[in-house]
């Protein structure tokens, strides 16, 4: 199973004792026979759903909140620290389940899922990734373990670390890690990045990074994850044309990383601290106190005036659109 990268390792209770009673993996429905038998089925749902930690059964992190993400969509979270944009990713990773209301995925409720299933529908690049004990080419191949040698360079490629992957002292074969080459923040999260690439899953998770990062590697970053963002469909579902004006690196090497397979359309949640990726969503979500207070696109909510129009002009003064 693959295990994904979060602030917390494992299912909650809950969750466990949950996956206990699960649908097996193949009576759940694949995303692709989901949106063609139900098509305005969202692929993410919440009605009505609340959540609070255990240690806090008195602090709800999401409260009373109802949502519909339609495949394709990208969509960004946006709001003060500790608004529940976290915990959102939370929920949807199954670390733990609602104590009220329903996730549901493909109009499946997130409980009858078996954990391993639902995982393999989700990508996520974590703010602070993780990089194994093994080598690069291995820490890139976790994404998708039966990925070839080229598959894995054109996810680097894309993910713009190929070029310091090159550069290590036995290049893709570099050992990485506590007993190995250790990479600076940027690297790590685009070796993330080209994981995530490479599973290629229908739902992608990321956190963009707050954390200073040197002005080389940020700029790596900010590229890599456009071109995530950008490639909304593998080239072979036919929806190019979608793809926004920063997917030329991926588009050329989407085709090597996803090995042909034709996908549903992606749908992206990001945790957006840039202006960049908030004027390309879609929809942004603007959190607070647990619950979801406004939404639309940047130039709608700038123009509401509200909470985003305030956070707009703290957050992203200084930021230039890519
Ligand atoms: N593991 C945890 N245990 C208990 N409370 C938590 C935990 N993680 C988050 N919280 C609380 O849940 C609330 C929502 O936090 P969350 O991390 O989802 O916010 P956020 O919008 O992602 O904030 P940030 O932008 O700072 O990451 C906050 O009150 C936070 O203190």
């Amino acid at each position: 199973m693959a295990a994904p990268e979060g602030r917390e390792q494992g299912p909650g209770r809950d969750a466990r004792a949950a996956e206990s009673q699960a649908t097996i993996g193949s009576m759940v429905p694949s995303p692709m026979n989901s949106n063609r038998e139900h098509g305005d089925t969202p692929v993410i749902e919440l009605r009505d759903l609340s959540y609070h930690y255990p240690s806090r059964p008195l602090a709800p992190s999401l409260d009373a909140v109802n949502l519909r993400i339609r495949a394709g969509e990208t969509v960004a979270l946006v709001g003060p620290s500790g608004a529940g944009k976290s915990t959102l990713f939370h929920l949807l990773q199954r670390f733990d389940d609602p104590q009220q209301g329903e996730l549901l995925l493909w109009g499946q409720d997130a409980r009858e899922w078996s954990l391993e299933a639902l995982r393999e529908q989700m990508a996520i690049v974590p703010q602070d990734a993780t990089v194994f004990s093994a080598t690069a080419a291995d820490n890139i191949r976790y994404g998708r373990p039966a990925a070839s040698d080229a598959e894995v360079r054109a996810a680097a490629r894309a993910a713009f670390a190929d070029d310091f992957l090159q550069a290590l002292p036995q290049g893709y074969d570099t050992h990485l890690g506590e007993h190995g080459v250790r990479l600076s923040g940027g690297q790590r999260q685009r070796i993330a990045i080209a994981r995530a690439l490479l599973k290629n899953a229908p739902i992608l998770l990321l956190d963009e990074a707050t954390s200073a990062l040197d002005a080389e590697s940020e700029r790596m970053v900010q590229a890599a994850l456009d071109a995530t963002v950008a490639q909304r469909q593998s080239p072979l579902s036919g929806a190019s044309a979608e793809r926004g004006a920063g997917a030329a690196p991926i588009e050329r090497d989407a085709g090597a990383v996803t090995g042909g397979a034709a996908q549903p359309p992606r749908t992206t949640l990001v945790i957006a601290h840039r202006l960049a990726t908030v004027q390309r969503a879609d929809r942004i979500l603007v959190f607070e106190h647990g619950r979801v207070v406004e939404q639309g696109t940047h130039e709608s909510l700038l123009a509401h005036g509200q909470l985003y129009a305030r956070l707009a002009a703290l957050q992203f003064t200084g930021l230039s659109p890519a």
